[in-house]
């Protein structure tokens, strides 16, 4: 066996907190992707010493989805250094991406919104009507309508974007470090229905976690009934990013009987924008 490490293809969603990775050997060619690699946005140093790591695939291509300008310079300028032979794909807006849409500024719009929407009308086959959350540094609520045409989205705050912003903009609201946990996997934190708090709090902090939980899974399902407004057919509905888990839950709480949630299962797909390149990996149009 040689010491040489194995050659892949990797996929890159660098959003404004995390950035993400998965890659795909070159051999064997049916080879599962790998996990999902889960590091800081702001500190390269930690990609680095990851991909320094000598167990790591030697990478021949990269597709990277790009919300995060500034992140983006220091990893192209560290690609540049450490893998200057290998292909190299930015994928910054929507423009060109293989979705039927109506939007007005392909251009301006988020790669991960785009690549997202691919993957969920690819689950969908196509189909809609249908709803993407993603639950992010924002909160994205995404339209496609029943032809299966993705109309638009609305942008709200993310959880901890909220809880940080409410600390930092006022003189008595503590810090509240709920949502800064890893948040890939339903093990770490599902919120089993017994465990959703109650959406009121007798001090500050449990005030906090409820209108920061029970606000945004609130603005969700507004949002969903405002987009949709006709219940027939029911639209599917795909939660991802790093706090989807956290907020499934609350979506459909069978404990509440007053909760008016959502007409279906939503379906929690945590890296779709991953599932986004990789799709885009196997289109005509790739690199
Ligand atoms: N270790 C973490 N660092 C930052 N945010 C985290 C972390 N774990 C969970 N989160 C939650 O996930 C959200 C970020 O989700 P993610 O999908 O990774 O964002 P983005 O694509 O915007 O980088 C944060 O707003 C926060 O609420
Ligand atoms: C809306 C977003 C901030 C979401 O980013 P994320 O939470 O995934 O890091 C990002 O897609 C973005 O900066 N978009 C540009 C503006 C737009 O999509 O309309």
């Amino acid at each position: 066996m040689s010491g040489e490490p194995p050659l892949a293809r990797v996929q890159v969603d660098l959003g404004n907190s995390r950035i993400k990775c998965r890659w795909r050997l070159l051999e064997p060619r049916d080879a599962p992707t790998s996990q999902v690699l889960s590091l800081p946005a702001d500190d390269i140093t930690v990609w680095t010493t990851t991909w320094s790591d000598p167990r790591m695939p030697r990478p021949v291509a990269w597709q990277i989805a790009t919300v995060n300008p500034t992140a983006a310079q220091r990893l192209e300028s560290w690609l540049r250094h450490h893998c200057p032979d290998a292909q190299v794909r930015w994928i910054r807006s929507c423009v060109d991406l293989p979705i039927p849409h109506e939007l007005t500024r392909p251009e301006a719009t988020g790669a991960d919104r785009g690549l997202q929407v691919l993957a969920a009308l690819n689950y969908a086959q196509g189909r809609g009507p249908g709803a993407v959350v993603s639950c992010g540094t924002a909160l994205v609520v995404e339209r496609i309508d029943a032809r299966g045409v993705w109309t638009g989205g609305a942008i709200g705050p993310g959880l901890r974007v909220a809880a940080e912003a409410l600390h930092r903009l006022t003189g008595q609201l503590p810090p509240l470090h709920d949502f800064d946990k890893p948040t890939s996997h339903p093990d770490d934190h599902a919120l089993p229905s017994s465990t959703i708090p109650a959406p009121w709090g007798d001090s500050t902090l449990p005030a906090l976690q409820a209108g920061l939980l029970h606000g945004t899974a609130g603005a969700i399902l507004h949002l969903i009934a405002r987009h949709h407004p006709d219940p027939s057919p029911t639209p599917w509905v795909i939660l991802t990013g790093g706090d989807a888990f956290r907020l499934a839950p609350l979506l459909r709480d069978p404990t509440d009987p007053l909760a008016r949630g959502l007409p279906c299962e939503p379906l929690v797909l945590p890296d779709l924008a991953l599932d986004g390149l990789e799709i885009l990996d196997h289109h005509p149009s790739r690199v």
